[in-house]
């Protein structure tokens, strides 16, 4: 894979799908996704009412503060907000799409490494949406701070009129701008991916920096973690490839992040067996 900017991967793809996501999961980190079969109409619709949503006084979104759970806690979601039935329709079909997609990054990247079955099964997923008010005096600065995501990926419809997202190359460190490409989706690996790929994929490092004034919006899917322990598959170790991290579940993991405060990625690595 050429270093010339992150991978765009055609979710449509039939041949080959499954290894060209490992690698981009083990290369980037992050990659875009094209004919990832959600509708250019839907995702719009989304934003808008995303938008509408998100200038909601602070003590009604305060109610929301985990975002949407699944697809079950969409009523209870929705009802906090006192979203209108077009909202609530908007939603729903956008979670279902949503999750249709991590289903299928989720066979495909068993496939990859050479497995099969439904990866994200019964998995927690959560879907947040961030807006972030960029002022001519905040020009330069960051919006939200460089961190590696606590998830195994995070599926990112950002803003298709507003850049500010920024990733660092896994060799030369170097910051990229991953600029809006309409239509697509990003994709980031976080840390729980890397302990679960035994130290193979790259938690990507990450940023949304303020580049222009204007109001920003992205809507994210956390694909979290297992519900019991994330760990390698077994079928992935043998005598040359040993496990290389313990066996954790989510909130052992959160425990850990939170009081280091390894918001970089650094926390996965407490759970290492080896300091090699
Ligand atoms: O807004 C974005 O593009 C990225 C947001 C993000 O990194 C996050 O919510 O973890
Ligand atoms: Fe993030």
């Amino acid at each position: 894979m050429e270093r010339n900017g992150v991978p765009l991967i055609d979710m449509q793809k039939v041949e080959g799908l499954g290894e060209e996501l490992v690698k981009a999961c083990e290369e980037w980190g992050c990659f875009r996704m094209i004919n990832h079969g959600l509708r250019a109409e839907l995702m719009a619709e989304m934003k808008v009412v995303a938008a509408s949503l998100l200038d909601l006084p602070d003590e009604i979104k305060r109610k929301t503060l985990r975002g949407i759970d699944d697809i079950s806690s969409h009523d209870e979601f929705c009802d906090r907000l006192s979203a209108s039935v077009h909202q609530r329709e908007i939603i729903y079909k956008y979670i279902k799409a949503i999750h249709g997609l991590a289903g299928l990054l989720g066979r495909k990247l068993m496939e990859g490494v050479g497995l099969a079955g439904d990866l994200f099964e019964g998995w927690d997923c959560q879907l947040r949406m961030n807006k972030f008010l960029f002022r001519p005096e905040n020009i330069g600065l960051t919006g939200l701070l460089m961190h590696a995501d606590p998830t195994f990926l995070t599926i990112i419809q950002d803003d298709e009129n507003v850049n500010g997202l920024q990733v660092v190359d896994k060799y030369s460190g170097e910051i990229i701008a991953i600029d809006p490409v309409p239509g697509t989706l990003v994709v980031n690996v976080g840390d729980i991916a890397k302990a679960w790929s035994n130290g193979i994929f790259y938690n990507v490092k990450h940023r949304v920096c303020s580049l222009e004034p204007k109001t920003r919006y992205s809507i994210v899917l956390s694909v979290l973690a297992p519900k019991g322990k994330v760990e390698v598959p077994s079928e992935l170790l043998d005598s040359k490839h040993p496990r290389r991290y313990v066996p954790f579940d989510l909130k052992e993991y959160m425990d850990v992040r939170y009081s280091t405060e390894s918001h970089t990625g650094g926390a996965v690595d407490l759970f290492r067996t080896t300091m090699k």
